[in-house]
């Protein structure tokens, strides 16, 4: 592992043209997020965390500024296949069986079959789905489809892993479920994870730091430490200190004026 930073953000401004004039997603982002972090964004909706998180995934471009994954450029990270990308929606093919989707990077990629087969079966057990790799998408749970696209993800065994709101559209319960299950993955692998969420209990339950962002143009206006220490069963959430952090965190985003 590379001593760099996982992801060096510098004065990185990003700046979408359209037909409409400028819209100015990113302004002045200086974060550095060392190996093995939970870093979770939040901020109110349009404020650039997606953005955000494609520029480090190399999806997008900055119009200034300056990032760096694992010490090289964005372009060389995705090359390498540095990280995973976790999406809002499963988005699995669903002609596909769930082993085969969670094949397919692997078979993009030419990985010979033999090798395939056992990174998969890893990958599936790493996120519950034993078991299942027969079964279709819709043959699942809309949580049993996102921990399949999570296995997808880990396809090159990423050190870095980048989630868009995974879980944004579960409900409340298996959601719960989905972040024990993810802070266990987490602990286990020792992944570096990047993480965007809109919701307050979820980043602190989480992270280990939280970053905060303002209305767009997103900068952030503050990083709250998450210092609840490895052990974090649901109860944790309340707790004073666990309370505490939500605080700063919604004070944080009351400052940035989004929270009303
Ligand atoms: N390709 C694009 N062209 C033009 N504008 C864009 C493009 N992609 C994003 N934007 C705009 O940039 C801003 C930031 O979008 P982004 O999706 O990063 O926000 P977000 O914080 O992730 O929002 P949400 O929480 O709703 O997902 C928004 O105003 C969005 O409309």
């Amino acid at each position: 592992m590379s001593a760099a930073p996982a992801v060096d953000a510098r004065n990185l401004s990003l700046t979408f043209e359209t037909g409409d004039g400028p819209v100015h997603a990113l302004k002045d982002i200086d974060l550095s997020i060392r190996h093995g972090e939970f870093v979770s964004f939040i901020g109110p909706s349009g404020c650039g965390k997606t953005t955000l998180l494609r520029v480090i995934a190399d999806l997008e471009q900055p119009s200034a500024g300056a990032i760096a994954v694992n010490g090289s450029s964005a372009e060389e990270a995705r090359l390498k296949r540095a990280y995973g990308y976790v999406f809002q929606a499963a988005a699995l093919y669903p002609w596909r069986t769930i082993e085969r989707n969670v094949a397919l990077p692997l078979e993009v990629m030419g990985v010979p079959k033999g090798e395939r087969a056992g990174r998969i079966a890893r990958n599936l057990e790493l996120v519950g789905l034993k078991g299942f790799e027969r079964k279709f998408p819709w043959q699942l749970s809309g949580g049993m489809q996102q921990r399949a696209s999570i296995a997808r993800a880990l396809s090159f065994d990423p050190q870095l892993l980048l989630m868009d709101e995974p879980f944004g559209a579960l409900d409340e319960i298996v959601r719960d479920r989905l972040n024990e299950e993810l802070l266990k993955l987490w602990m286990k692998t020792r992944k570096t994870v990047v993480f965007v969420t809109h919701s307050i209990p979820e980043a602190v339950f989480l992270s280990t730091r939280i970053v905060v962002m303002t209305p767009r143009p997103g900068r952030i206006t503050d990083i709250v430490d998450c210092d609840l220490g490895p052990d974090r069963p649901l109860e944790i959430r309340e707790t004073p200190r666990f309370l505490e952090i939500a605080h700063r965190v919604r004070e944080g985003l009351r400052a940035g004026h989004s929270y009303d």
